[in-house]
């Protein structure tokens, strides 16, 4: 066993970015049980901070902002800095992990997700452990279905369970969203799913060829490549015609960004329950968002305009 050399203690700081689904499909199941996806995901500039400070007391110890949130080993944070230690098989290893929490939890927005996968990145360089970013999004797809993709972000297509990419061309940089919330309401993944099978499963396909044929579909969208306000994602979301109508939060956030001028096209994200709505520039979803302030505390909303941002895990300057 290498013993790691005492060094005088480096710290990093890494930024985790959130994600927004332009398109999810559910296809079919899978025989992990899992469901079958045909996604396009794309990071945006709502982004969690993570400051790590190596130790060599074998410790891996996480304070956070946010008091919601488990700072044990229920936490993606936590998960994720103890696969890369197993992993790196130097069991001395230690860090002290602080988060910033800015995306909101059980969003859609794969915030605990970004968090894990900017863990990875994170100790892997801290720790000097020189893991490939394919070792790296292996890793992550030990720690959740959309975490390999927030490790490099930007404009992905995801299939299999959320785990397979292929990275797109950089989205129109102008572009931007509107994103709103109940910031009293969260929803479970497994329940949107579970109840998204319920009233679909004898529509689901089974076979390769099929799923095969709908990636290459997805492959083909002519609002694809690059995305750009000329010919926006028309934002297909199965999960939504199961998450809207059993939660009037994602009613209510549907209808105010509908109303929102200059809006090019609005849906919920992932399992919800923020829904956002794509903007030709900031300038315009900025507006958007500050002539309605009135109507988002009438209707308990949070909102946030965010521009697309075209890396998953950053690290500070
Ligand atoms: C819905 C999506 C869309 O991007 O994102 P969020 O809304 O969570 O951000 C993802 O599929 C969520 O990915 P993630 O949150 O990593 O899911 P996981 O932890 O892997 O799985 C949580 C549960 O969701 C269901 N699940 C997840 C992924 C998938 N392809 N099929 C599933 O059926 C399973 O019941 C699983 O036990
Ligand atoms: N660092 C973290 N940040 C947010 N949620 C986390 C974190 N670690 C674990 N979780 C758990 O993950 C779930 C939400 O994950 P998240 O990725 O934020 O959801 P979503 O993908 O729906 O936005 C919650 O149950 C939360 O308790």
């Amino acid at each position: 066993m290498n013993k790691v050399s005492s060094s005088i203690a480096e710290s990093l700081k890494v930024y985790a970015s959130a994600k927004i689904n332009l398109h999810l499909e559910v296809l079919g199941l899978r025989k992990d049980g899992f469901h079958e996806l045909a996604m396009v995901m794309q990071s945006i500039d709502l982004v969690d901070e993570i400051e790590i400070t190596k130790t060599n007391d074998e410790l891996i110890s996480l304070n956070s902002d946010n008091p919601e949130l488990d700072n044990g080993d229920g936490n993606l944070i936590i998960k994720a800095a103890k696969l890369i230690r197993s992993r790196s098989g130097l069991r001395d290893l230690g860090a002290l992990i602080y988060l910033r929490k800015k995306i909101p939890i059980g969003a859609g927005l794969a915030g605990g997700s970004s968090d894990g996968a900017a863990t990875l990145v994170g100790l892997n360089s801290l720790w000097g452990l020189n893991f490939s970013n394919n070792q790296l999004e292996d890793m992550a797809a030990e720690l959740g279905s959309d975490v390999p993709f927030c490790i490099s972000g930007g404009a992905q297509l995801c299939f299999g369970r959320g785990e397979c990419l292929e990275p797109l061309d950089k989205s129109d940089p102008t572009l931007a969203i509107v994103l709103v919330k109940d910031p009293s309401v969260s929803v479970s993944t497994p329940w949107a799913y579970s109840r998204y099978k319920q009233l679909n499963e004898s529509t689901y396909l089974s076979k390769e060829i099929d799923f095969q044929e709908k990636r290459m579909a997805l492959r083909k969208a002519s609002w694809l490549r690059p995305l750009n306000a000329s010919n926006p994602p028309p934002l297909i979301n199965d999960l939504q015609e199961v998450v809207a109508p059993a939660t009037p939060a994602v009613e209510k956030a549907l209808q105010f960004l509908r109303s929102l001028k200059g809006v090019l096209s609005v849906a919920m994200s992932g399992s919800g329950p923020s829904c956002f709505a794509i903007f030709s520039d900031l300038d315009q979803a900025r507006i958007a968002l500050e002539e309605n302030q009135e109507e988002l505390r009438k209707q308990c909303l949070e909102g946030w305009c965010c521009a697309l941002n075209s890396k998953g895990v950053r690290f500070a300057k």
